[in-house]
């Protein structure tokens, strides 16, 4: 397991635009490497905001998008196209203006989907998609993936891990319905952590003075029943992508000038 290095942006904006053009990267180095790539998305508003730079950036056209793999490190557990679904923000951020396959999109069920309004159901058929995406290279039940974009939440969650919730605790299953979460909606699916950390590279991304807290508390070695996020590490590479307000209380987080 790799540990976090932190890269800080002065702005949410630079920060947005700057994930978006690291993200060109390595999703065009793994093409170049093994002809496809698989990226793990994200919700929220920094989340959301690097998807809208990487819609305008004229570079993104230098991804074949129809050989990229699209899964969901966490989703709200709300009926199909829902405003609050990571699914909908993201097609419409992002993925309705790019040539993907819808084949290698693998969203999360909906509530008024295949498996009704059952989080478990969901959970466990969304770990079968895992299991299916792993090739023999992969050893395990979830693919390597070669990003995983990942949010970090006011008390420290990541993806729908909440701290010290069941799902933080889980060691076997790679993906869980989360129940009674603190911020709305109280009904998702998430990767657990085991899942995130076979990814090659994890990405941490979160902007403004109230991740400050456990951002810190992260990358000072907190426990991750307590700050969930400092749990995610990556195979290959941990990074923290910061604006200055979210790195404001990490001691010697450099910044630009
Ligand atoms: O609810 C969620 O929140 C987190 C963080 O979102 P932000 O708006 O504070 O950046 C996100 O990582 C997660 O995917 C999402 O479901």
């Amino acid at each position: 397991m790799t540990q976090p290095q932190v890269v800080v942006h002065d702005t949410p904006e630079l920060l947005a635009a700057a994930v978006a053009a690291r993200l060109v990267t390595a999703l065009v180095d793994a093409q170049a490497a093994r002809g496809t790539a698989s990226l793990v998305l994200t919700g929220g508003r920094t989340g959301t905001a690097v998807l809208e730079q990487l819609r305008d950036a004229p570079a993104r056209d230098a991804v074949d998008w129809s050989r990229v793999d699209v899964f969901w490190g966490d989703e709200r557990f709300l009926p199909a196209g829902h405003p609050d679904r990571n699914e909908t923000q993201a097609r419409e951020a992002f993925l309705d203006h790019v040539p993907v396959d819808p084949a290698r999109v693998h969203a999360v069920a909906a509530s008024d989907g295949r498996f009704g309004d059952d989080p478990d159901a969901a959970a466990a058929a969304y770990a079968e998609v895992l299991a299916r995406a792993a090739g023999p290279g992969d050893h395990g039940p979830v693919p390597v993936f070669d990003v995983c974009l990942l949010g970090v939440g006011e008390e420290g969650h990541t993806a729908s891990v909440f701290p010290d919730s069941p799902a933080v605790h889980e060691t076997e299953r790679t993906v869980v319905a989360v129940r009674n979460c603190p911020k709305p909606p109280p009904t998702r699916v998430s990767l657990t952590l085991p899942a995130i950390r076979a990814s090659a590279e994890v990405w941490l991304l979160t902007t403004g003075a109230a991740k400050a807290g456990p951002v810190a508390m992260a990358l000072g070695g907190a426990d991750e029943v307590e700050i969930p996020a400092a749990g995610a590490r990556g195979q290959r590479r941990t990074l923290w992508l910061l604006d200055h307000a979210a790195a404001g209380r990490t001691p010697g987080a450099a910044h630009p000038a």
